[in-house]
This record gives C-alpha cells, structure tokens and sequence, in this order.
C-alpha cells in the first residue's frame, strides 16, 4: 500500500512521516491554509530520502506558474487538482516531474490511471483538502486501473475500512493526521502510516 501524507509545513512532521514509513510526502502550493512557500518546500524536501516521493500540490493555477513553483520548490512529482485537460500534462511532461491527477469519485469511476498522461491517479472528496469522507461504495463495480489513490476524509480511524471497501492502490491524507486545521500531528501520521500499511 503506497502511503502519502500531504500538507506537510515542518521540519518535525517530514520526519514523523518518513520514519513512520511513508512512500510520499506533499506540500500544498495553492490555496489552502496548508500553503507554504516554494523556497520553504525545497527546504523540506531536502530533508527527504530519495526513496520517498515528494510532491507539490496545486489547484487550478496555470501551467506556466505550475512549472516555476515546482521547479522552485526541487520537488519529484507534481499534483493537479481541478480537473485539467489532457494537454496540461503534457505540457508539463518535459520537466522531468512525476505528473498525478487528483479527482472527484464522480468523474474518476471506471478511469484508468494514465488517461490524462498522468503517472499516478487520486480519487478526492469534491472539495479537496476538506476532511470530507465520501462514500467510497460510489465506485462499486467501476473502480479505477493502475496506480490510484483514495483521498478525502481518511484518518486512522477509517482507513482499513476505506482499503477493504474501495480496493485502492495507495491512500492519501491531509486533514484526517491535523489536531485542527493545518496543524499535523506526528502521532496521528505515525497511526495513519501502519494502520494503512497493516490493512493493504
Ligand atoms: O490539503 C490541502 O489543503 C489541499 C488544498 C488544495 C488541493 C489539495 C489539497 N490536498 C489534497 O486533498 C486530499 C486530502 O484531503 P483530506 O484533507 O485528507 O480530506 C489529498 O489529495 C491532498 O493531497
């Protein structure tokens, strides 16, 4: 089970995620009260192994400012959210970058991962970065192929459950390891990481 942790802002919860065992590591550069810096984000990264994925996350901003922040930030992948055309990954398929495409449900049923020229798929709630859990039965007999990743509203608490009932590739959590918003917790993403671990 590929485990990621994103929304990540310190130096202290990089490690609490990499020693706990986790195969990525996000930093959110678009809106969000998880947003840092580019220069703040190469920092973190710096501190990552190179065997954990690091990722800059964004929302609906251009290709052009998609590809100056990631390059800034000296990240390994890049995250898109808001349902980007085909011809946005790849325009920034040059850069060298892991590309992954983050979706609602609704839209990534019966998808497969690399529809979009992506690398890696994440099925999200609507509103990403919410700690809204959606129902993951929505999938039913219609999951996505390939490398995919169920998001939105995961904690410790339920994400065994969301492994057995949605089948996923890889699980990915912001809100579900914060002890209030955009605060992490290091004890939640070490329970995160071996509960996912445990259950795929
Ligand atoms: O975490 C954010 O603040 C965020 C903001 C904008 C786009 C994506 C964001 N994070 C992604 O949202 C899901 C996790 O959400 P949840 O808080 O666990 O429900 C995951 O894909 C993050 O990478």
């Amino acid at each position: 089970m590929f485990v990621k942790i994103c929304g990540l802002s310190t130096a202290q919860d990089v490690a609490a995620a990499i020693a706990a065992g986790a195969d990525a590591i996000g930093f959110v550069l678009t809106e969000s009260p998880r947003r840092i810096e580019p220069a703040a984000a190469r920092r973190l990264a710096e501190q990552v192994p190179a065997g954990v994925l690091t990722v800059a996350v964004f929302g609906r901003e251009p290709s052009a400012e998609v590809r100056r922040a990631a390059t800034a930030a000296g990240v390994g992948a890049v995250q898109l959210h808001g349902d980007h055309p085909p011809a946005a990954f790849a325009e920034l398929r040059d850069l060298g970058l892991r590309l992954v495409r983050a979706t609602s449900a609704a839209a990534g049923a019966g998808a497969a991962c690399g529809d979009f020229g992506e690398d890696l798929l994440i099925l999200d709630s609507p509103v990403p970065g919410s700690g809204e859990p959606w129902d993951w039965s929505e999938l039913g007999a219609n999951p996505p192929s390939g490398s995919w990743m169920l998001a939105g509203g995961l904690s410790p608490a339920n994400v065994a459950e969301a492994i057995a009932a949605a089948r996923p590739w890889g699980v990915d959590v912001s809100s579900g390891v914060e002890v209030r918003r955009g605060v992490k917790d290091p004890a939640l993403i070490t329970e995160f990481v071996q509960r996912a671990k445990a259950a795929g």
